[in-house]
């Protein structure tokens, strides 16, 4: 590859994340597993969960409010099923540190069930979820964020957090596909960024403190909230995966860790759920291929665009040249 002036290659970012993360107190292992996850959400164009959350981490590492060395403890609690304590650590290292748990579930019974709590996410789902589904599995994961910000019709004050949902599968002959979103209109990542830049957002995306809604961001974030995807049904998403992703895991709901949390805290000590499948157990031998035959269906009848194809197109063009270098990742040099 050759780096254009203005832009970075992918292991040089990682490793000026890296580098900062380390300096805040992360272990070499908690820093490698954050900064390659940030550096693959700047690359592939996810920049609402990219560089620009490296000083929320350095910030809950700094006051101590995650710890960056924390090392988990997995207990298998069945076959399938493996329950993780992060320790206040976050949450991808914890995952990353039971993989061979998850593949010995997945070798046993074709199913891994994984569970975090005490865990800090403060990214995007989809790196873990692409990773699962390059190794031949389904995977499904769902975050309680953390940070009260939804309010569903009828509710007077946010009662939800922006609540990801994400799923991956293989598919034969092509790139996974992987599509990753908030259950509210829009994440709270993207809403700050659009309040930096002083544009506003379309009417639906939330509210004020008043309940009326506005296209101001500002007004949204400080006092008011954002509203679920959907009405009632994202409302219902959000219901779900709150109850799996704390009620289940035994994290903390986004109700009980917001009130906790200290003045400004950015990432949040929640749970997390996974779902991995073994699709070959399913008894359809040919899964990756019906599934390729699913997609070609799509893109035939104009969905020729599938989740996954722009994060794919911008990884090869960060490849080829180098990612473009923003006043946020040239901040890591200061
Ligand atoms: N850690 C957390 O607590 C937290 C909370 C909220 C969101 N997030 C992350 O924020 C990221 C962005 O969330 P978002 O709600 O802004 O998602 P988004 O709107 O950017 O994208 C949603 C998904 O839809 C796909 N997509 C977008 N347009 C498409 C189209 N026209 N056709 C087909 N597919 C299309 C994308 O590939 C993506 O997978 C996610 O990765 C999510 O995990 C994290
Ligand atoms: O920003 C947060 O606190 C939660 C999440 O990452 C989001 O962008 O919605």
């Amino acid at each position: 590859m050759t780096n254009e002036p203005d832009r970075i290659s992918f292991d040089d970012l990682v490793s000026a994340i890296e580098a900062k993360l380390t300096a805040a107190g992360a272990s070499s292992a908690v820093a490698k597993v954050l900064a390659t996850n940030c550096a693959t959400c700047e690359r592939d164009g996810t920049l609402s969960h990219g560089v620009f959350r490296v000083a929320g981490y350095l910030d809950s590492l700094t006051r101590g409010w995650a710890d960056g060395a924390a090392e988990a403890n997995i207990d298998i609690v069945g076959p399938s099923y493996i329950r993780i304590d992060g320790r206040n650590g976050f949450a991808q290292p914890a995952l990353a540190e039971a993989q061979p748990q998850i593949d010995q579930a997945l070798s046993d019974t074709g199913v891994a069930v994984i569970a975090l709590r005490n865990t800090h996410h403060f990214s995007a789902l989809w790196p873990d979820l692409e990773s699962f589904a390059r190794d031949g599995r389904v995977a499904m994961g769902m975050i309680a964020s953390g940070k009260l910000a939804v309010v569903p019709e009828g509710a007077t004050r946010p009662v939800f957090s922006t609540n990801p949902f994400g799923f991956a599968t293989p598919v034969a002959d092509a790139d996974p596909i992987v599509f990753d979103f908030s259950t509210s209109s829009m994440s709270h990542g993207d809403l700050q960024l659009l309040r930096a830049e002083g544009k506003e957002v379309p009417v639906g995306t939330g509210v004020d403190a008043t309940g009326a809604d506005t296209t101001d961001p500002n007004a949204i974030l400080d006092g008011g909230g954002i509203r679920p995807i959907g009405g009632h049904k994202g409302a219902l998403l959000s219901f779900m995966i709150e109850t799996l992703a704390a009620g289940l895991t035994g994290g903390a709901f986004t109700f009980e860790i917001d009130a906790e949390a200290p003045e400004g805290a950015h990432t949040f000590r929640t749970g997390q759920l996974f779902i991995v499948i073994d699709p070959e157990r399913g008894g359809n031998d040919a899964y990756l291929a019906r599934v390729r035959g699913f997609v070609d269906m799509l893109r035939d009848a104009g969905m020729d665009r599938q989740p996954g194809d722009r994060r794919y197109a911008n990884r090869a063009e960060a490849a080829e040249r180098g990612i473009p270098i923003t006043d946020t990742i040239r901040s890591l040099f200061d």
